[in-house]
C-alpha cells in the first residue's frame, strides 16, 4: 500500500513548478494528527476530556482537546516552515510565525483543529478541518488579506476524521484521497483512492431540533425528504451525528446531503466560512457533488472577516439541487 507521503510526491508531477514545500507542508499536518490521534484514543484515560476554561472568538467554551489540538497543529507547521500565518478557529486573531524561517513560507493556512467538540466526551468521531491557500503578500508575517480569499482559490483542503480508524482526506484539486492511519507502523496509507459521492445518495442530515426557526424552503424540502416514493428511493433516511466531519464523511462514502442553514435567530447559521464550508465545499465538488449557501456556491463568496458564518447545503448533486429549489421558490 502506498503511503501518504509516497502518493504526494508521486503526485508532485501534476504541477510542473512543484519544489516539494506543498508535500513537507502536508508532512506537518499528518504529524500534527497522529499526536491528536493518540490523545483522542486515550481521552478516558489522559486527562483531556472537559473545559480548558477559556471561550474562543465564537463564545463557545473551548475543550482541552480543542486547545491542544490546535497547539498541535500550530507548533508542527511552524517546525516546518512552510506556513507564514493561520486562521484558527480557536484563535481570536490572525495567528501569524514570528521566526524568520515561517515569514519566508508561501502558504497559509485555515483550520478548525478539532471539529465536533460537543462529541470529544461521548466517543463519537470528530475531526480536524485544513484549507491551504498561496499567499498574496510578499514575505513577512502573512496578512488577514492572505486568508480571506474565495474559497476557488484554495490549493488544498482536507480533513482528519478520529473514528473507528482514523484517516486523512484531501484534495488538491485533482480528485480526493482517503489515506487510512495504520497504528503499528504510524503511517497513513492509501485506503480509499479517488472518492466520489454516490448519486443515488438517500441520507438527509439536519439538526430538526431547530425545525421551528428553519426557513420555509427547508421545512418544504424536510417534507420532500420524508415523502413515500420509492422510485426516488424516498422517503429518505436521516443520520446526524452532530459533528460536521463525521456527517459529511459518511455522505461523501453513502450519499446523502447535510444541511446546517440559517434560521430565524441566526440568518448565517453556524458554521464558519474560511475552516469548515470552504473546504468541505472543495472536497464535495471534488468528489463530484455540491455546496452551496442555498443561493450561491460556497467557493465563490468573498470572505469578508476570519470567523464569518455562512449557511450551509452540502452533498449528493441532485440533493442540494433540489433542495436548492425549495429555497428559492420560498425566497
Ligand atoms: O449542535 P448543533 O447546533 O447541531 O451543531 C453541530 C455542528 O457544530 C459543530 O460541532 C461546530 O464545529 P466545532 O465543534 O468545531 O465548533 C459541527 O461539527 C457540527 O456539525
Ligand atoms: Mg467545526
Ligand atoms: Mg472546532
Amino acid at each position: 500500500m502506498k503511503t501518504l507521503i509516497q502518493f504526494i510526491s508521486e503526485k508532485q508531477a501534476d504541477f510542473p513548478f512543484a519544489t516539494g514545500e506543498f508535500t513537507r507542508l502536508l508532512n506537518d499536518i499528518g504529524i500534527a494528527a497522529k499526536l491528536v490521534n493518540r490523545e483522542v484514543n486515550k481521552a478516558g484515560l489522559a486527562d483531556i476530556n472537559g473545559y480548558f476554561g477559556q471561550q474562543n472568538v465564537q463564545g463557545e467554551d473551548q475543550k482541552k482537546l480543542d486547545v491542544f489540538a490546535n497547539d498541535c497543529f500550530l507548533t508542527a507547521m511552524r517546525h516546518g516552515g512552510m506556513v507564514c500565518a493561520v486562521a484558527s478557529e480557536e484563535n481570536d486573531e490572525l495567528y501569524t510565525y514570528d521566526n524568520a524561517f515561517s515569514q519566508k513560507g508561501k502558504y497559509v493556512v485555515a483550520m478548525d483543529p478539532l471539529d465536533g467538540s460537543s462529541n470529544i466526551e461521548v466517543n463519537v468521531p470528530i475531526g480536524t478541518i485544513f484549507s491551504i491557500y498561496r499567499r498574496k503578500s510578499e514575505s513577512g508575517p502573512g496578512t488577514v488579506e492572505d486568508l480571506l480569499q474565495p474559497g476557488n482559490r484554495q490549493i488544498a483542503a482536507g480533513y482528519i476524521i478520529y473514528g473507528s480508524s482514523t484517516m486523512l482526506v484531501y484534495t488538491t484539486g485533482h480528485g480526493v484521497n482517503g489515506f487510512t492511519l495504520d497504528p503499528s507502523v504510524g503511517l497513513f496509507l492509501l485506503s480509499h483512492p479517488e472518492m466520489t459521492i454516490p448519486e443515488g445518495g438517500n441520507i438527509y442530515s439536519i439538526n430538526e431540533a431547530n425545525y421551528i426557526y428553519f426557513h420555509e424552503g427547508v421545512k418544504q424540502f424536510i417534507k420532500f425528504c420524508q415523502q413515500d416514493d420509492p422510485a426516488t428511493l424516498r422517503p429518505y433516511t436521516t443520520r446526524y451525528i452532530g459533528s460536521l466531519v463525521s456527517d459529511f464523511h459518511r455522505n461523501l462514502i453513502r450519499g446523502g446531503i447535510y444541511i446546517y442553514p440559517g434560521t430565524l435567530k441566526n440568518p448565517n447559521g453556524k458554521l464558519r466560512l474560511l475552516y469548515e464550508c470552504n473546504p468541505i465545499a472543495f472536497l464535495a465538488e471534488q468528489a463530484g457533488g455540491k455546496a452551496s449557501t442555498g443561493y450561491e456556491r460556497i467557493l465563490d463568496i468573498q470572505p469578508e472577516s476570519l470567523h464569518q458564518r455562512v449557511p450551509f447545503f452540502v452533498g449528493t448533486r441532485h440533493m442540494v439541487e433540489k433542495a436548492e429549489e425549495f429555497m428559492r421558490k420560498n425566497a
